[in-house]
């Protein structure tokens, strides 16, 4: 009831102050990160002028499917795990899973698919465990993910890492990318004291944006690059701006809310954002 009540009171407000409301989470007497951003709010911004690319000067990458080809792992071990139970795994659910903690995405799994009387949310994770860190040191960098990180480094632009992977995937997954990841101001992950939910909630790039030097840096001057629809609701309850580099098969409606969508980073022309110009010609 209460939420209604917000979203009512929030129609009533003239768009701008209600573009206010929304992305400055901070002052909200109301923890809006429950609310999905209303699809129309970004063609409102545009329509207010409010520059849709304005001066970026601090970017944050979330990790699996955006910087490291992980996502299909995920898949692969829930399809065998499903497949127990003549059930199959499809991309509507893997839409709901991607992005959030292990244990948010786990009840998502179990519930959703209607085995959670067979298999709890935490067996389920002690079964796919066994799996994952048998592929997790495999993982490769997604298209375009060296270049755009050792770019924006080379050219001084603070960047950082927020992901939803704890502490013990992190390091199997980037145990072959060690020297680029370490070109990251910092990481956030998962398990992090500081992230109390998983995404949508904006807790974890609030904590990313808050430890880069010279911080409170303004949400409106950093740029979240995500994957999946939990990582851009996040990062716009956050107040920031947000490119989503989508799995193809992921259903378009997922794209509204995201400041723009790529195909992959090699498409990202970072001049669209005021930071500094690729020196080579990608092909
Ligand atoms: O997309 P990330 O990096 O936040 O990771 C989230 C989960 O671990 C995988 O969906
Ligand atoms: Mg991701």
């Amino acid at each position: 009831m209460l939420g209604v009540l917000i979203r009512h009171c929030c129609s009533l407000l003239p768009v701008k102050q209600q573009t206010k409301s929304i992305f400055d989470f901070k002052s909200s007497p109301f923890d809006l990160s429950q609310f999905p951003i209303r699809p129309n709010l970004r063609r409102a911004r545009f329509e207010f002028g409010m520059a849709p690319k304005g001066s970026i000067t601090h970017v944050i990458f979330d990790m699996d499917g955006l910087l490291l080809d992980t996502e299909k792992f995920y898949t692969e071990v829930q399809e065998i795990i499903l497949a127990r139970y003549n059930k199959t795994f499809d991309w509507s659910l893997k839409a709901k899973m991607m992005g959030k903690k292990a244990i948010e995405a786990a009840r998502v799994f179990v519930e959703e698919t209607g085995i959670s009387d067979s298999l709890s949310a935490e067996d389920f994770l002690v079964e796919r465990e066994e799996m994952l860190r048998t592929m997790f040191p495999t993982s490769e960098l997604m298209p375009g993910a060296s270049r755009l990180i050792r770019h924006l480094h080379a050219k001084g632009v603070p960047i950082c890492l927020a992901t939803g992977s704890h502490r013990r995937h992190f390091e199997l997954k980037t145990q072959r990318h060690g020297e680029l990841f370490s070109l990251m101001h910092h990481v956030v992950l998962g398990d992090d004291p500081e992230v109390k939910q998983g995404k949508p909630s904006p807790d974890i790039f609030l904590a990313a944006a808050k430890r880069f030097e010279g911080s409170p840096i303004d949400p409106r001057n950093i740029l979240v690059f995500e994957d999946a629809p939990s990582g851009v609701n996040a990062a716009k309850n956050a107040g920031m701006y947000v490119v989503m580099v989508p799995d193809p098969r992921l259903d378009s409606s997922f794209h509204e809310t995201a400041d723009q969508i790529l195909g992959s980073l090699l498409d990202f022309n970072p001049t669209d954002w005021g930071l500094p110009p690729f020196e080579d010609k990608q092909s």
